[in-house]
């Protein structure tokens, strides 16, 4: 293990960023894979729409023959047929002639704009559509009411690129053009490992010293909320000789461990001595509150290692500021940082001296922007599980800038927006 100095929070991810190791590539079915990252860009091989069409329910007309029509002077057509959505037929549209069409039918060649249905009468008062003969109410422009061929997107053009997310838009987008397969990378086999002796099930009776064991389930919530099922969840003594060889053992049929706590400086802090053997491994102090010591880097074993403080705030803020970009990272997703958003500070509130203030805060919208206002005790983040749940993002207010006045803007991210 390596390090001990402090770096700060861009540094410390630069670090990561560089090193993770991206996923392999392998071909899968679209449909299955929702929320996967492409790894390599998809060009249409089709034209979206593959061909003009309706854009409404009505006929289908050369714009020509309406020239002046309107309510007082009604121009009428002859129908001379009909093409509903998968209709193959392409019916000759003469002078004065009409097609009955349906909204996504293929507009006649010999037609060039549609009329909607609502600007016509029929030969039955009581029935919209005509049979024999329509009058049309008002005129229509060359192209009205027609979506082109290739209009939307053009065949060979490209659709998605790598690095994209596959959402659930971009998936249909992809399936419409008629794709199939896609290049992606898979989500990691991500392992969680909390320590500590103190630490009972959520539920169990408590003995003095003793409380519930909150960080895994943070932890497999957060993976859950970037899409992936943690492999492996475990709870840990806190005993460095046991724990190195859980690491070895996980290490192998994982492709990250995260852990929590023992990474401080106390006598019990066994992550922090389990990893000393780990030559790329390193131990920073980063200039961060909450979040300042971690281990990260690779286990012999072969995983990636994520060593958080156990302080269940600085856990979140840690897994915020540094496993959850590299998870993306190592998925090629091309951006990872979250877009950071200006907010008025509702209240004044001290700074962290010196350290990236990573502050769990409540939004609220006002005056067409936002307001925040803190969801724990400046003073004493990095315990306070409690008022930690009810953020729904994080102030980031820079070392150097220090204490916050209510009235001032600072940058905010939404975690749970
Ligand atoms: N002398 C110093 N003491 C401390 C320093 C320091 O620099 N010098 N740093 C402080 C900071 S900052 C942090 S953060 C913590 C880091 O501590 P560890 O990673 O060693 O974490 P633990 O000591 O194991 O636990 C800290 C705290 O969190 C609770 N905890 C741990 N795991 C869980 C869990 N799974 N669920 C719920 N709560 C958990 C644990 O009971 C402790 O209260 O060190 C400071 N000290
Ligand atoms: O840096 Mo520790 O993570 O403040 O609580």
């Amino acid at each position: 293990m390596s390090g001990g100095g402090a770096v700060t929070a861009e540094e410390h991810l630069r670090w990561i960023l560089d090193r993770i190791p991206l996923l392999p590539v392998r071909e899968a079915a679209l449909a299955e894979s929702a929320g996967l990252v492409l790894a390599a860009d998809v060009d249409s091989p089709l034209d979206l729409p593959l061909w003009d069409n309706s854009a409404m329910d009505g006929y289908a007309v050369r714009a020509v023959d309406l020239a002046g029509a309107g309510a007082d002077r009604p121009v009428t057509l002859r129908v001379i047929g009909e093409v509903a959505a998968g209709s193959p037929e392409d019916p000759r549209i003469g002078p004065g002639e009409a097609v009955r069409i349906m909204t996504g039918a293929p507009l006649p060649s010999s037609a060039d704009a549609v009329v909607p249905v609502e600007w016509t009468a029929g030969e039955d008062p009581a029935d919209p559509w005509a049979e024999h003969e329509v009058r049309v109410l008002r005129a229509v422009e060359y192209g009205a009411n027609v979506r082109r061929r290739g209009e939307d997107v053009s065949a060979g053009t490209p659709i998605a690129s790598a690095g994209d997310r596959l959402s659930a838009a971009r998936i249909a987008g992809l399936a419409a053009a008629g794709v199939t397969r896609v290049r992606v990378r898979p989500r990691p086999r991500v392992a969680i490992l909390v320590t500590g002796s103190e630490l009972r099930a959520p539920g169990e009776p408590l003995d003095r010293g003793q409380i519930p064991e909150s960080n895994s389930v943070l932890l497999r919530a957060l993976l859950a909320e970037n899409g992936i099922e943690a492999s492996r969840v475990l709870v840990s003594g806190d005993d460095a000789g046991a724990l190195a060889e859980r690491l070895d053992r996980l290490g192998a049929s994982t492709d990250v461990v995260i852990t929590t706590g023992g990474v401080g400086p106390g006598r019990h802090d066994v992550v922090r001595i389990a990893l000393e053997r780990e030559p790329e491994v390193r131990a920073v102090r980063v200039a961060v509150r909450p979040g300042q010591p971690q281990c990260v880097g690779r286990l012999t074993s072969g995983a990636w290692i994520f060593a958080l403080p156990g302080n269940p705030v600085s856990a979140a803020v840690s897994f915020e500021l540094f496993v959850r970009p590299a998870l993306l990272h190592a998925q090629g997703r091309g951006e990872v940082e979250r877009i950071r958003v200006p907010a008025r500070a509702a209240v004044a509130w001290r700074g962290a001296a010196g350290r990236l203030q990573v502050l769990p805060i409540r939004i609220e919208p006002v005056d067409g922007g936002l307001a925040c206002r803190p969801a724990v005790d400046p003073g004493g983040v990095s315990h306070a599980v409690g008022g930690h749940g009810s953020a729904d993002g994080y102030a980031l207010v820079p070392a150097e800038r220090g204490d916050v006045a209510a009235g001032e803007t600072v940058d905010v991210i939404l975690v749970d927006r």
